[in-house]
């Protein structure tokens, strides 16, 4: 399984710094557990009547010798392994976000933002804590309990009395094994429904504008409130479960010390054993109980973390759907010719194809119109030929190239994709059209940005190029978060663009402006444009017209229009609602 390859990986790589540390903590508990025999001594001196200036002396310089040695030693320990656990959390969420940067669409398709978050916080922190507290409290408890199971055998106790003392204490291993599988089911629960939390509070948080505008706040508070007590339930009960474990342990060693204080009592009275060898008996015994507490807490962590390693092992065993081939090569560069034969498709699950046998050529630096009502099938178009989605084999050729045998790399740098809603990140706006070339000078973004017509609006924020987006900067309007969008587009040159219905939100003659900028600057490159609105398109050297997934006219604009069918029906409708708007005005 992955992730405990990844954590025995982890161990593996440090093996020394854990060895050092767990090392210092070994002696630091040798070191404590010579502290009773240094006060039984004391004591039975104390009993006899000899004790002199000396030997308190020698006592508490014994005493503070264990005290300073066991309390660096431990500090040295947890720190390093503290600072590991810590190194730990930050390669594993490393890992984790490579894992995501290759899983595809129908992977987020299904697994909501939060549902990934709580995967990186609740989920890796579970795994540092039980590493961290696992390693130092184990090693602690246990060399303890040995060190002071070593010093009571050497001393001069009897071992009748020791063994019984110690019987409460074998019923640990059956306690261990009856609670392990629960609590790690309920700690399973909880995780789960930690994700369902998270998941539902970045919809809420995503979702919030519509939420007040609609005043549905009392209905989405009931939704996350029940996604609250699902995750309050499920920790009460594991926390029930836990906590038993937790109090039967110390109890066990409760009982052996009843049974030391009564048997051993009784011994001291009847003269078979001194009071110093009582006194370190008890004392002995004590020493164990919080070890054991200690042995509780980190089975207890072990198991919840067991879940979460389960969940972590899940996720990063999921293959990404869209994988190279091993025969993958790069695409020849700055080949945009685009060949597309007997293309059908249907989405995972769906019933329905969303294209059908669809046959287009775009040779290089023309430009391709595509146009059709809403779920048509246009957007899965370009998914396909950006690979987001697998096309079947020798369906989708650039320059040649089968893109199923393409690398992924490759193909993606050779196409520059605007989206209809481009995502816009918390940074600055030049951060956000420089995307591609984060390191590419000043000029370009200004470029892409006057080809976008946004330069204008950009110079009148108040950092200008420079002003911060997102939470803590601006908001800008649907046009202009669209026309930063397609400026980022435009800056990476692409020997393939493609517009998926990008100008939709700019007013008729804002997009007249892009689209003559666009014509005039990749006029010997290959541009596909999606749109609702013919005015977009009517320039493209072929338009294609797509229906129920399958392209039913194609031609130049003047062609489309002098023929019956959706194209001239369209046209009519947008050209009789312009004259209709000019008319009014
Ligand atoms: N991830 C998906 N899983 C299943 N079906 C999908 C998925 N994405 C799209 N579809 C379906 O595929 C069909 C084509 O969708 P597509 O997004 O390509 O249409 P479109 O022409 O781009 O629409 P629009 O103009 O509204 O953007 C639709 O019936 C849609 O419901």
């Amino acid at each position: 399984m992955q992730p405990p390859r990844l954590l025995l990986g982890y161990l593996r790589s440090n093996w020394y710094k854990y060895a050092a540390a767990i090392l210092a903590i070994t002696v630091a508990n040798v070191v404590q557990s010579i502290y009773p025999r240094v006060l039984g001594d004391f004591t039975d001196t104390l009993h006899a009547g000899g004790i002199t200036r000396e030997a308190i002396v020698d006592s508490s310089l014994k005493l503070l010798a264990i005290g300073l040695t066991f309390g660096l030693l431990t500090a040295v320990g947890q720190f390093v392994i503290m600072k590991l656990g810590r190194r730990f959390e930050f390669v594993t969420r490393q890992k984790l976000f490579v894992h995501f940067t290759r899983l595809s669409e129908t992977y987020y398709s299904k697994h909501g933002v939060g549902q990934l978050l709580s995967y990186v916080m609740n989920d890796v922190t579970s795994v540092r804590e039980s590493i961290s507290m696992g390693i130092n409290q184990t090693t602690n408890a246990v060399i303890l309990i040995l060190s002071v199971m070593f010093m009571m055998s050497i001393s001069s106790i009897p071992l009748y009395l020791i063994v019984t003392c110690m019987v409460p204490l074998l019923a640990i291993p059956f306690v261990v094994v009856l609670f392990g599988r629960p609590i790690r089911q309920r700690s399973l629960k909880v995780q789960e429904s930690l994700a369902k939390m998270t998941e539902t509070a970045e919809e809420q948080f995503g979702g919030i504008r519509v939420t007040k505008k609609f005043a549905v706040e009392p209905v989405m508070r009931e939704r996350f409130g029940r996604t609250v007590d699902r995750v309050a339930d499920n920790q009460l009960r594991l926390v029930r479960m836990s906590s038993l474990f937790q109090a039967l342990l110390p109890f066990l060693g409760g009982l052996s010390l009843i049974v030391a204080i009564a048997f051993g009592g009784f011994l001291t009275i009847q003269g078979s054993i001194t009071i110093g060898h009582f006194v370190s008996l008890t004392l002995y015994l004590r020493m164990i109980v919080n070890p054991l507490q200690q042995i509780g807490n980190v089975i207890n962590t072990m198991q919840r973390s067991r879940a979460s390693l389960t969940r972590l092992s899940d996720l990063l065993a999921v293959q990404p759907d869209i994988r190279e081939s091993e025969r993958a090569a790069p695409l020849k560069r700055g080949a945009s010719d685009i060949r597309i034969s007997g293309l059908s498709f249907t989405y995972p699950g769906s019933a329905q194809k969303a294209l059908d046998n669809i046959e287009l050529t775009v040779p290089a630096g023309r430009t391709l119109g595509i146009i059709g009502k809403t779920g048509s099938g246009k957007t899965t178009l370009v998914k396909l030929l950006l690979r987001v989605y697998e096309p079947p084999e020798g369906t989708i050729r650039i320059g040649g190239q089968d893109i199923r045998h393409a690398t992924l790399e490759s193909l993606r740098t050779q196409i520059g994709y605007v989206p209809q809603d481009g995502f816009l990140f918390s940074t600055t706006i030049r951060d956000n059209i420089a995307f591609s070339n984060r390191s590419s000078a000043a000029e370009p973004a200004y470029k892409a940005a006057k080809q976008a017509q946004i330069y204008d609006n950009i110079m009148q924020f108040p950092e200008q190029f420079e002003t911060k987006l997102g939470e803590r900067g601006i908001t800008l309007s649907g046009g202009q978060r669209q026309r930063t969008s397609l400026a980022r587009g435009f800056l990476k040159e692409a020997p393939i663009l493609v517009l998926d219905d990008s100008v939709s939100a700019v007013d008729a003659v804002t997009e007249t402006d892009i689209i003559d900028s666009l014509r005039a600057e990749r006029s010997d490159k290959t541009t596909i444009i999606i749109a609702h609105r013919i005015s977009a398109i009517k320039h493209a050297d072929e338009i294609v017209v797509l229906d129920k997934g399958a392209v039913v006219q194609r031609g130049t604009h003047e062609q489309l229009i002098a023929q019956q069918g959706i194209y001239a029906s369209l046209y009519a409708i947008q050209e009789e609602g312009t004259r209709h708007a000019a008319g009014e005005a």
